[in-house]
């Protein structure tokens, strides 16, 4: 992996770069700095410094500017080097400089990492129009769905390139945060493809300089062209993740949680097809991104820690995720409803009677307890 990764240093220091305006070492930013935001960030700094060549050093990272016991939290990352608020005990490196200035962050970047809850991915795309370099490069670790009335359901990386017309792909893996953070050893997929002003080997962003970017040695990465599979497991998973925290909550227990993930994949697989006939099955069992992400999700998540918490105490979903996660987003919560106002539009709701269910329990207070009833087919058998 080594010997690969600094081949790559080597091509990009040997090559005659053309008057362009992204050329190596390119400068890496990253807009967020929420539990995987700031975990993203540290992994890509630690890469910067060891590859001069490639990267500058320096990465700034944009913060959503508050106060932690009067103090900016940009000034509290910038002199203790620990994001305090979001990923706490964890020593970040000093070359990860957050910012609250969201063009000064992004100005000269030629590789832009998206990492916020997805969210409030279109307030901040709308304020970077017009100050970012035309020929950036750009990789989404969002989670979650934007519903067009016209287009229909998008990716956040193509709502990224639709917007700011550059490339963007994604990155996505059963990568809870904190054990990331902590440097536990993980895997993860990078989903890009090369695009068609692809300015060639040694002086544009293509797989290698996404590997040398995000591989360490307890981050190892697989970088593949499927997008769209990559994107729509990350997304989709965070729904079943509700589903199996209900029955979790319930204290139903193992078999009922595996029940849910089944479902679950299945459907995933069935709306990736639908929506995105290009993603690819293998993606889905094969990757970090899909099956793997499932599992760990439903494991440890905070969509299930969330959705366990209103099977326990009766809390609304809204609720829960404030009382438990100290200003951090479980997704889920969003893209269930998403899906359900893309899927009512395009009439397809009874075709994912898992997806609907998880919105039926959290926004129209059907009973958690009718799960089964809600995705299985029990016609002609008496119910108890
Ligand atoms: N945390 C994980 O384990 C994990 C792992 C993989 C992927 N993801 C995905 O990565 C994305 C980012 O997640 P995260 O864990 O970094 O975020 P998070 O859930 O920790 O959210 C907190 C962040 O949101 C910011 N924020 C709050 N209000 C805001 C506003 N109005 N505008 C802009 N930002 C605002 C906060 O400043 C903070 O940085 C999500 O889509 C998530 O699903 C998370
Ligand atoms: O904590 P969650 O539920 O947002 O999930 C985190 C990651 O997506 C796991 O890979």
């Amino acid at each position: 992996m080594a010997d690969r990764l600094n081949q790559v240093s080597q091509i990009v220091s040997s090559s005659t770069t053309a008057a362009s305006d992204t050329v190596p070492p390119f400068r890496v930013c990253v807009i967020g700095s929420g539990n995987w935001g700031t975990t993203i960030a540290k992994v890509v700094s630690e890469n910067t410094t060891l590859r001069p060549q490639l990267f500058h050093e320096q990465v700034k990272m944009w913060v959503f500017e508050e106060k932690i016991n009067g103090e900016n939290l940009t000034h509290i990352i910038n002199t203790k080097h620990q994001n305090v608020k979001y990923l706490p005990n964890i020593t970040l490196p000093d070359n990860l400089v957050a910012d609250p200035d969201l063009i000064d962050t992004v100005h000269d970047a030629d590789i832009i990492i998206f990492n916020i809850p997805h969210q409030f991915l279109p307030r901040l795309i709308t304020q970077m129009k017009g100050h970012i370099k035309p020929r950036a490069r750009a990789i989404s670790c969002l989670k979650g769905f934007h519903i067009d009335k016209v287009k229909g359901v998008c990716l956040m990386s193509s709502y990224v390139t639709d917007n700011l017309h550059i490339a963007c792909g994604a990155l996505s893996g059963a990568n809870l945060a904190p054990e990331v953070a902590k440097e536990k050893w993980s895997e993860t997929t990078v989903a890009y493809r090369i695009p068609s002003d692809f300015q060639g080997e040694g002086k544009d962003v293509d797989h290698a300089v996404l590997k040398a970017l995000f591989h360490r040695p307890y981050f190892h990465v697989n970088v593949v062209e499927d997008v769209a599979g990559v994107s729509v497991a990350g997304a989709l998973k965070n729904v079943v993740a509700l589903g199996c925290g209900f029955v979790k909550g319930l204290g139903w227990g193992d078999n009922a949680s595996s029940a849910i993930q089944r479902v679950g994949l299945g459907e995933i697989i069935k709306f990736g097809k639908l929506y995105f006939p290009d993603s690819e099955v293998e993606t889905y069992y094969g990757e970090s991104a899909g099956v793997a992400d499932l599992i760990t999700t439903c494991a440890g998540g905070r969509n299930v820690r969330v959705a366990s918490y209103m099977a326990k105490t009766g809390k609304s979903a809204e609720e829960s995720e404030k009382e438990l996660l100290n200003g951090q987003s479980a997704q889920g919560i969003i893209t269930c409803k998403e899906v359900h106002e893309w899927l009512e539009h395009d009439g397809k709701i009874d075709e994912f009677p898992l997806f609907e269910a998880v919105y039926q329990i959290v926004y129209g207070g059907k009973n958690m307890r009718d799960l089964p009833k809600m995705i299985e087919d029990l016609e002609g058998i008496d119910q108890e």
